[in-house]
């Protein structure tokens, strides 16, 4: 060989061996990039098992995983090849993978997170999120006859509360087999009060998903760490099912590091509830599709007050306290809707540019106007000095009446402009809060619920579900009440982001409002 083709030869193995050498770093590389975040999120739902517990319980091998449904059903052996869980869509969650988390488990919502500059949390920020996926698991760590588990609804009402507590106690009792199943009454409160604590049976729980409120009552207030922790460890409860809202949530959090210090092995399990869809992270809460549905029914009797009459105003008040998202939606969905206003939307009353003058103009150009308003939207108002009646049992601000405000102011104003206004007021807030939650909600409720449940068998505490970019998947509850979302909220809460949110300028679109901040 001459000298030429020894130069060649070393040239292309140098290249060769570069290439190979960069593409094993590159591949590191992604490597490192995919497992960091998902190892930390990985720690958030923290495993309440201790290996040796895990081990001593159900730990399937490899050779097991075939068998694993049977065996996660053992104790109704009957439903084996009719249950749900069983289905060919589910087998790879169920079966897949080497290790306890199957890659086919976590549901990437990095692009979510980080195309969100709402989300001014640290841990989120810049960084990739992955949410394990709620599904059924090959391991379990609990039998199931030896679960006490408990469910309990707190807070305000929604549509499909009911439906929850359906739906997790038939996931348990039949696609598990537990049979001893509990019912807590009037919220965190009835964990340590005298005569509230039931079990549940199939006959109490099989028809409630068609009806509104909740079989076991709810309240606000009568938080108690010290005695609601003496309850559960004293009762043996080891699946603890919460549903409500962002107070709530709070106390999950507490809940399970008081039980964690006191070393009581249980799973506390949240649902988020929240009529008001205030709850970061989750595409929307239960309980808030039916809400605007409902809605429509009174919008659309305000539209027929206000269009046969002359100068007619129909006025609807509807729920709303720190976040505006009912009557944002709702407005949006009815398309007859003139003026929304919520507690993120900034405005004057009075003046040549307020809300006021506004609906004089649509009087006299138009000679109607429907106004939506949300119930805490007097926060926006800037002319007006209109102060909240003090807190309730559980330190939320007692709302100014910003309805019977408006209700009063729009009168006024129009007589003293010469127009003949004939206005009437609806407020079917606690008509709206208090229906049976519609199909789409019962099926959210349904699959909320039984996800919940396999949290809790796989092992899982301090969680919440929910659907993250339409997966169901297990938020840490830490990360759920500390994220805030949208201008101005407060951490664990979710706000209409008026600046920057497509849905205020489609709102806005649709109505013909003027964007009341902008005019000084
Ligand atoms: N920071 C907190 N720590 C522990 N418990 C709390 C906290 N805040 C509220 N709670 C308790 O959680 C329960 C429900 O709280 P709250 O009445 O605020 O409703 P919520 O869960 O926020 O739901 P809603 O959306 O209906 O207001 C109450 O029993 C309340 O005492
Ligand atoms: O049930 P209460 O105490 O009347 O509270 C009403 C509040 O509850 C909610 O329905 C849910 O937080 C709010 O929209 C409303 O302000």
């Amino acid at each position: 060989m001459d000298n030429e083709k020894w130069i060649q030869i070393c040239i292309l193995s140098t290249l060769t061996l570069g290439t190979i050498f960069l593409l094993r770093k590159q591949k590191e590389h992604e490597r490192i990039v995919l497992m960091t975040p998902r190892k930390s999120i990985l720690n958030l739902p923290r495993r309440m098992a201790s290996l040796d517990l895990l081990e001593h319980k159900s730990i399937m091998s490899d050779q097991d995983m075939g068998l694993l449904a049977p065996k996660l059903l053992m104790t109704s052996p009957n439903k084996i090849f009719t249950n749900p869980m069983l289905g060919s869509g589910l087998k790879d969650d169920v079966n897949s993978g080497q290790c306890f988390m199957p890659e086919s488990i976590f549901s990437r919502i990095g692009g979510y997170i980080n195309a969100n500059s709402a989300f001014s949390n640290d841990f989120l920020q810049g960084k990739s999120v992955y949410l394990v996926k709620g599904c059924p698991r090959k391991e379990i760590v609990m039998h199931p006859s030896e679960v006490k588990a408990c469910i309990v609804t707190c807070g305000g009402l929604c549509p499909g509360l009911n439906v929850v507590i359906r739906e997790i106690f038939m996931s348990l009792y039949y696609n598990y087999g537990v049979k001893e199943i509990y019912g807590i009454k009037d919220g965190y409160k009835g964990f340590y009060t005298s005569g509230s604590i039931l079990k549940l049976e199939v006959s109490r729980v099989i028809d409630i998903h068609t009806k509104g409120g909740t079989i076991l009552r709810s309240s606000r207030g009568g938080w108690d760490k010290e005695k609601i922790t003496h309850s559960i460890m004293s009762h043996g409860f080891n699946q603890i099912f919460i549903i409500g809202g962002d107070g709530t949530h709070r106390g999950i959090a507490s809940l399970v590091n008081e039980l964690g210090n006191k070393g009581h092995f249980a799973a506390v399990v949240g649902v988020p509830k929240t009529i008001d869809n205030d709850i970061p992270i989750i595409d929307k809460s239960f309980g808030f599709d039916t809400a605007v549905e409902e809605a429509q029914r009174a919008i659309d009797s305000a539209d027929v007050e206000a269009n046969s009459v002359e100068f007619g105003v129909g006025l609807v008040k509807l729920m709303g306290r720190n976040s505006g998202f009912i009557a944002l939606h709702s407005a949006i969905a009815n398309r007859n809707v003139n003026l929304c206003l919520i507690p993120e939307s900034e405005y004057e009353l009075g003046g040549p540019n307020g809300v006021y003058s506004f609906i004089a103009n649509r009087l006299t150009s138009k000679g109607h106007a429907v106004v939506v308003v949300a119930e805490g939207a007097a926060t926006g108002c800037r002319d007006e000095n209109l102060k909240n009646a003090g807190k309730d049992a559980s330190k939320n601000p007692i709302l100014y009446d910003i309805g019977k405000h408006l209700k009063d102011g729009i009168v006024k104003y129009c007589k003293t402009e010469g127009i003949d206004v004939t206005l009437k007021y609806i407020d079917p807030t606690y008509m709206i809060r208090s229906v049976a939650a519609n199909s789409s909600d019962r099926k959210l409720c349904t699959m909320l619920a039984q996800a919940a449940v396999h949290g809790a068998f796989a092992g899982f505490t301090g969680f919440s579900v929910g659907t993250v970019a339409s997966q169901i998947v297990y938020v840490p509850v830490e990360l759920m009440t500390s994220i805030n979302e949208g201008k101005g909220a407060n951490p664990g809460q979710r706000k209409v982001d008026v600046d920057n949110n497509m849905m205020w300028w489609r709102l806005m679109a649709s109505t013909g409002q003027p964007s009341f901040k902008s005019i000084a």
